[in-house]
């Protein structure tokens, strides 16, 4: 049985980082074509563990099945730097995805960063709220599709940080961020926007995550990866080097 939280989830353990991102390709082209009643609405994560992911969409193989023009591109969380920094989660994923494909100019929503943190997080929640409909979040109408997340070494997932008061927000659906054990301010989704899914995939690869991991699917609340719910599904896809003692299931 699949759960909605991380303690139930169902975990998928793969051979290595390619069967990953093969593993989420289809997944993800599978969701899109099974949405036929209104738009396709995905936020990505960023870092460095979905670059294979993106290079595999990108692929006209892969590229020319996907409903681009019915999708939504949104991300769960930015480090609040210019475009064309080398740390924005937006120019990795135009430069290995976005340019690449048949998504219309306007469904690509990437995170600004021209005014302060604060001020973007507004920004963005408010084009969400435009998307959406509604200021306010009804159970049963999610507001993402998918929310892809990643995690890191900390237990940081999306820019939800260990000890950062965005962990208790409660009510904004994106806010600002400064993590004190990593570079640059961020702006990411928080709980309740992440909670309003219809399912959440982590793509989690590595050995150095397999102790981080193994805690987050115990509960270990002190790790923000923890209270990650969703609507539908959980689901974990991990490699055998992150999963170590974990089993699918
Ligand atoms: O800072 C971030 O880190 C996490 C994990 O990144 P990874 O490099 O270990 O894959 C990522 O999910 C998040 O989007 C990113 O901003």
């Amino acid at each position: 049985m699949s759960g909605h939280d991380v303690t139930s989830a169902r975990v998928v353990v793969l051979e290595d980082g390619e069967a990953v991102a093969q593993k989420m390709a289809q997944w993800l082209l599978d969701q899109a074509l099974a949405k036929t009643d209104g738009p396709f609405v995905v936020a990505l994560s960023g870092g460095s563990t979905p670059k294979r992911l993106f290079k595999i969409m990108a692929e006209p193989a892969y590229a020319s099945k996907f409903p681009w023009r019915r999708t939504h591109i949104f991300f769960g969380d930015d480090r609040h730097v210019p475009f064309t920094h080398d740390d924005s989660n937006y120019r990795m994923t135009d430069e290995l995805l976005l340019e690449h494909v048949d998504l219309p100019a306007e469904n690509a929503h990437p995170i600004p960063a021209d005014g302060t943190a604060e001020q973007d997080a507004v920004w963005y929640q408010s084009a969400l709220q435009d998307l959406y409909g509604s200021h306010h979040l009804t159970p049963g109408k999610p507001l993402f599709d998918v929310v892809m997340l990643g995690m890191g070494p900390d237990g940081h997932t999306a820019s939800l940080f260990p000890r950062q008061p965005i962990l208790q927000e409660k009510t904004k659906w994106v806010a600002a961020c400064t993590p004190d054990n990593a570079p640059h301010d961020r702006v990411s989704l928080t709980y309740p926007a992440i909670h309003s899914s219809r399912n959440v995939v982590f793509l989690i690869e590595g050995a150095g995550k397999a102790e981080m991991l193994a805690r987050v699917r115990s509960g270990d609340e002190s790790l923000p990866a923890s209270h990650i719910t969703s609507e539908g599904e959980v689901v974990f896809l991990v490699d055998k080097a992150a999963a170590g003692e974990l089993q699918n299931g």
